[in-house]
């Protein structure tokens, strides 16, 4: 399977313009051959959480589900895509969801770990596990920024059979650790596949590292980018190729039972 990760700037609260990055990075994935495109966390308005909170209507995400519904049907490309929920204001969280290539609906996620102060005021969080679904042969999760630091939140997901997890995000401040470290501790201790979609560049007072990256099953970078606006288009290995003897099998040598007690 070949995927592909938007890496770019949002402009806050303009709808059209974010839509319209994704548009064309959905072609452009699209005409290299990609059959699904992940896209960073709250794009189609910037990661703005108080102006959301106060000047996104649930009319407004909804006609930005239905455009970008749109485009996974016209590009032929499976979208996952990162917005506020459609409830009331003070009602929604922050979600993930999943098209396919027809602009059929496959999963929706609400951000169940929100980061800080702004975002708790602004959002809910969810309760509900990640979602993994199974399509064109892979078992798809998704999980949205800060749930991936968490170790239980991944476990979550491969437990549930998730073999690639897809995680729109938006990381600033140069937090090196978390592509550095992090994720790829996230991805060798349960033997997956981790994509990971950053903002880039200065919105709403933030700088956004970019650093958008692909993390095999053995926590190998698979494809990277810098700091840059880009689309990194990445080939996954087949599942057959796994992670290779070496590495323990945590998720199978596992004691559960007893960790939970533990815990
Ligand atoms: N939007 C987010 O969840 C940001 C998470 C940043 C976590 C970190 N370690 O800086």
């Amino acid at each position: 399977m070949r995927i592909a990760l938007m890496q770019q700037t949002a402009r806050p609260l303009a709808l059209e313009h974010n839509i319209d990055l994704i548009d064309d990075a959905a072609a452009q994935a699209r005409s290299q051959g990609a059959q699904l495109l992940l896209t960073p966390e709250l794009f189609g308005f910037g990661y703005v959480p108080e102006m959301i909170r106060a000047q996104v209507s649930p009319k407004q995400v909804e006609a930005a589900r239905s455009r970008l519904l749109s485009i996974a049907r016209e590009r032929g490309i499976a979208l996952v895509w990162s917005l506020p929920g459609t409830e009331a204001p003070d009602q929604r969280g922050i979600t993930a969801e999943l098209a396919d290539d027809h602009g059929e609906l496959l999963a929706s996620y609400q951000k169940v770990q929100l980061f800080g102060p702004e975002e708790r005021a602004a959002f809910l969080p969810g309760d509900q596990p990640p979602p993994v679904i199974h399509w064109r042969g892979r078992r798809l999760g998704l999980l949205v920024c800060y749930d991936v630091e968490f170790p239980e939140m991944v476990r979550a997901a491969a437990v549930r059979g998730a073999e690639l997890l897809m995680v729109p995000t938006a990381l600033a401040g140069d937090e090196a650790s978390v592509p550095g470290i992090l994720l790829p501790a996230r991805a060798v201790e349960n033997g997956i596949t981790l994509a990971y979609a950053n903002h880039c560049g200065t919105e709403g007072g933030l700088i956004f590292d970019g650093r958008s990256v692909v993390l095999g099953p053995a926590g190998q970078p698979l494809g990277q980018l810098g700091a840059e606006p880009g689309l990194l288009v990445v080939d996954l290995p087949e599942l057959s190729e796994g992670p290779g003897a070496a590495t323990a099998d945590y998720l199978q040598d596992r004691r559960a039972e007893l960790h939970r007690g533990w815990l």
